[in-house]
């Protein structure tokens, strides 16, 4: 059994701040590996201003560079865009394995937006990550009102393969300004350089 954690994103592009705090949340939850689950397209995001997926890939390979994260193209090869249908999709192809998912605490104000947010809280464990300026609002957001009840202590972090979900846990971790947005306004033709990148795809998962 391999204690996986998922962090799901747009990496449009990935930067320093999701390397730091993955490698905080490894330690934090002490996880065997990080998987960065490069979202095809976030049902939530609007597409335009949205780098082509194989530059957002090529990207986040780069920044997860010698570390325990792996760049996943999963959600693309399952035909998954939907969180809860994407955990359903990985628990049923390594079953083997624990997961929990890790998000940061930015996108806890629109979880209750998500496809069947409770449905996704039971059947996976969750770590917040703190991210400058949005813990407050974080445990205040909507769907707290039903997850509050789930929140099991930060001490307990590295026990989470013992709990059964819905478990919520907010972890505070060094904090970082980085954000895509900031970049891609200093830098809106970043993929460009990866785009142009050649050399055989190397995937996670095996065929
Ligand atoms: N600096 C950070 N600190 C904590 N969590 C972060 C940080 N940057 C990104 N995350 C989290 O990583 C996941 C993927 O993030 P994403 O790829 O959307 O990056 P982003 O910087 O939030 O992008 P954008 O500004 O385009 O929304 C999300 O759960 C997000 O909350
Ligand atoms: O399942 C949903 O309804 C849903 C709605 C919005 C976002 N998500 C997921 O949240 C993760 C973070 O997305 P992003 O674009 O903020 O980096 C990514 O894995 C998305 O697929 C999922």
């Amino acid at each position: 059994m391999r204690r996986i954690g998922l962090l799901g994103g747009s990496f449009n592009p990935a930067h320093r701040g999701h390397r730091r705090m993955s490698l905080a949340a490894i330690d934090a939850l002490g996880l065997d590996e990080l998987w960065w689950l490069v979202s095809p397209g976030n049902p939530l995001k609007p597409r335009k201003g949205m780098a082509p997926f194989p530059a957002r890939m090529a990207s986040a390979r780069a920044m997860a560079r010698r570390s325990r994260i792996r760049v996943s193209d999963f959600e693309a090869r399952a035909g998954t865009r939907y969180t809860v249908d994407t955990i359903r999709a990985i628990k049923a192809r390594y079953p083997a394995d624990r997961f929990v998912w890790l998000m940061g605490a930015d996108t806890v104000a629109q979880f209750h937006q998500w496809r069947k947010w409770r449905q996704l809280a039971a059947s996976v464990p969750i770590a917040v990550l703190s991210r400058p300026g949005y813990d407050g609002p974080a445990r205040a957001a909507r769907a707290m009102g039903w997850l509050r009840r789930f929140v099991r202590p930060v001490a307990r972090a590295r026990h989470w393969t013992d709990w059964s979900a819905p478990a919520i846990i907010f972890l505070r971790l060094p904090p970082d300004p980085t954000s895509a947005t900031r970049l891609r306004a200093l830098d809106p033709d970043w993929h460009r350089r990866f785009s142009e990148r050649r050399g055989a795809p190397v995937t996670l998962h095996k065929e």
